[in-house]
């Protein structure tokens, strides 16, 4: 689990769980290490005045502990099916009626999923953010605001290289073939064309500044005048 957040202290803390308003929904799509948690953070930081949470959909990767390991590796995690989609949509939909729900922690070295500490209960705005975020059309009909974050690959793998071997356990060796053999051809089939759901493209490269200054006066609008 990357992160959860309870920003700011929530503008509707004493309604009761029947009466709650259906929270809204972020989905924030991209390459990998193309900056989208990144980005959900410093929007969720900016949503004072809102309970705000922010889910990785990496929390919903298949749990792979029923296979042997060399057969664990050789799984590919750029692909759609990789994710317990069923499990997510359950989960979200809880958070989205205000019901409290364990996320689950996901363990990149070990490949496996385990039951999660974090509870979430009670969001007014859920920010999910992965790498498949636009992908699934229920996930789409469901979301309030869609956004992708568009960075080049050569800077991505850069980010990625440093990124699996510091916090994932992955060797040089290992983070290029696994980007050669199954996260290129992945991106460019299943995750660069979500591109086109998206209702914003924010370039992941430069600053987020400005984009964030606009984000936030919609955001702000649409959600606390609602
Ligand atoms: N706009 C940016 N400029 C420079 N570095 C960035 C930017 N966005 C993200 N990064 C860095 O790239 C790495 C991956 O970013 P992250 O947000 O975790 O990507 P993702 O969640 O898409 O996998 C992190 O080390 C992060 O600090
Ligand atoms: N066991 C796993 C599960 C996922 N990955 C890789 O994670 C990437 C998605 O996470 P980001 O934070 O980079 O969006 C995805 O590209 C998978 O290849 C993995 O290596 N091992």
């Amino acid at each position: 689990m990357k992160e959860y957040t309870d920003f700011a202290k929530s503008r509707r803390e004493n309604t009761s769980a029947e009466s709650f308003h259906k929270a809204n929904l972020i989905l924030i799509g991209g390459g990998s290490c193309s900056g989208k948690t990144t980005i959900a953070l410093a929007i969720g930081r900016r949503l004072t005045g809102l309970k705000t949470v922010i889910i990785s959909q990496d929390s919903y990767y298949k749990d792979l502990s029923y296979l042997p390991w060399q057969e664990r590796t050789k799984v590919n995690f750029d692909h759609p099916d990789a994710i317990d989609i069923d499990f997510l949509l359950s989960d979200l939909k809880k958070m989205m009626a205000g019901k409290p729900v364990n996320v689950p922690a996901y363990d990149f070295v070990t490949h496996t999923r385990q039951e999660g500490n974090l509870c979430v209960a009670n969001a007014e705005v859920i920010i999910l953010e992965g790498i498949f975020a636009l992908y699934y059309p229920e996930l789409l009909q469901m979301s309030d605001l869609k956004i992708y974050l568009d960075s080049d690959a050569d800077i991505r793998l850069a980010r990625r290289l440093q990124r699996d071997i510091l916090e994932r356990g992955r060797s040089v060796e290992s983070v290029l073939n696994q980007y050669l053999e199954t996260v290129k051809p992945s991106h460019q089939a299943f995750i660069e064309p979500t591109k086109k759901n998206a209702d914003i493209i924010i370039p992941g490269e430069k600053e987020f500044d400005k984009v964030l200054i606009m984000l936030n006066g919609y955001l702000q609008h649409e959600l606390l005048s609602s």
